[in-house]
């Protein structure tokens, strides 16, 4: 069909302002008009029911009336795909729920095994010096804010090096095993079908010795996210190899993927992986995000756009052969379609 003639489709964003910033740029938005896809902000100040048309809506907001009014929307337009639903989403503004669905995975494990870290939720501070609670678990241990909900807050953490360092932490939190990894931190992106996986810089390990000299704890907050100004301790740059680190085969980590996707009902996230240093093929789920830095991820423009794609052109099929509405969420294997590349294959994408 000639090119002025073939449809146009308008997917609504609706993002914080930096969130914005980092995910919409003009390389994704040129990239996406030219395969007839508009990206168009939506207004969380304004009445959702006002605005658009659209043809999908993605978001990461927070907060129980952006919540209501995209289910009001859901409710008027069953037939616009809302990526993701707010309810899915949920699951991983609180670190228990989001490792627990690791957990209850059923992948067979032969060659690599994958599990995640042991990890006590502790909601008072009597709990803190409570053998019965945190006696089993093996120091150090990582102190993370029991809600993920995007506040700087929510990312504080502190390495703990003993229990008399429990003591001045502020629940509700998750006192989680630090695991020895080698300093290096996998971050597995999965955009639909998509999953690609990259290497960070993460933690040093913490040696036997280090542990019986050190007192109290250490408080740290985006480790991965950091500049190189950022890291400042000498020893950080003396054990981290990042270019030598070996990757998880790719196939292990999109069986995961795959199965995380299934299990949650969403499409836009990443995972965080370490390798247990004792163990050497046994991988440790550590955190999920929704909606992450994908700008951070190469090729993120084709990857993106050719899932915004995807999921119109789905959309489009379904009208045409006037198919009952679908929810999103249940129709994940649909909505990749032909778009299954792997990392390798994404250059050719698009
Ligand atoms: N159990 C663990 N063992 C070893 N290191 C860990 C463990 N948990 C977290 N870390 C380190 O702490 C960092 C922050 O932890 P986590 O990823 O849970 O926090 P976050 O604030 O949710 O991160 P993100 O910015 O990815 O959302 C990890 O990237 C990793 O370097
Ligand atoms: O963009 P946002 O502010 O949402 O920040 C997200 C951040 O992306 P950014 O790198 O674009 O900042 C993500 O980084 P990567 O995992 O991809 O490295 C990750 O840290 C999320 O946990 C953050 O989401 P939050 O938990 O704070 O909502
Ligand atoms: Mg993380
Ligand atoms: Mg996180």
């Amino acid at each position: 069909m000639a090119e002025h003639l073939r449809r146009r489709f308008v997917i609504g964003y609706a993002l914080a302002p930096k969130k914005q910033q980092s995910f919409i740029q003009p390389s994704l938005v040129g990239l996406a008009a030219g395969r007839g896809i508009d990206l168009v902000p939506i207004d969380p100040c304004r009445a959702l029911a006002d605005q658009g048309p659209f043809d999908c809506i993605i978001h990461k907001l927070y907060g129980d009336d952006w919540k209501a009014q995209l289910e009001d929307f859901a409710f008027r337009h069953p037939d616009v795909p809302v990526v993701d639903s707010p309810h899915a989403i949920e699951r991983l503004h609180n670190r228990i729920s989001m490792l627990q669905v690791v957990s209850e995975l059923e992948i067979p494990q032969d060659q690599e095994t994958f599990g995640i870290p042991s990890q006590v939720v502790i909601y008072d501070s009597g709990a803190l010096s409570n053998s019965g609670v945190v006696g089993a678990l093996r120091f150090p241990v990582i102190a993370k804010p029991l809600v993920a909900d995007g506040s700087a807050k929510s990312h504080k953490m502190s390495l703990v090096y003993h229990r008399d360092g429990l003591l001045k932490l502020k629940p509700p939190l998750v006192l989680q095993e630090f695991v020895n990894h080698g300093g290096v931190i996998f971050k597995v992106y999965v955009v639909g079908d998509y999953v690609q996986c990259v290497k960070r810089k993460s933690l040093p390990d913490v040696s036997d010795e280090k542990l019986e000299c050190t007192e109290g704890s250490m408080s740290f907050s985006q480790v991965s996210n950091m500049t190189a100004q950022d890291r400042t301790e000498k020893q950080y740059y003396e054990t981290m190899h990042l270019e030598e680190a070996e990757m998880p085969p790719l196939s292990f980590v999109t069986e995961i993927a795959q199965g995380l996707r299934q299990a949650m009902g969403l499409h836009l996230f990443n995972f965080d992986v370490i390798r247990d240093v004792k163990v050497g093929n046994r991988y440790l789920v550590i955190d999920i995000n929704y909606f992450p830095g994908y700008a951070k991820m190469p090729s993120y423009e084709t990857v993106l756009t050719e899932f915004f794609w995807n999921i119109v052109h789905e959309k489009e099929e379904e009208d045409g052969s006037n198919a009952a509405p679908k929810d999103v969420d249940n129709e994940i294997e649909l909505l990749g379609g032909n778009f299954s590349k792997t990392a390798g294959e994404v250059e050719n994408a698009g």
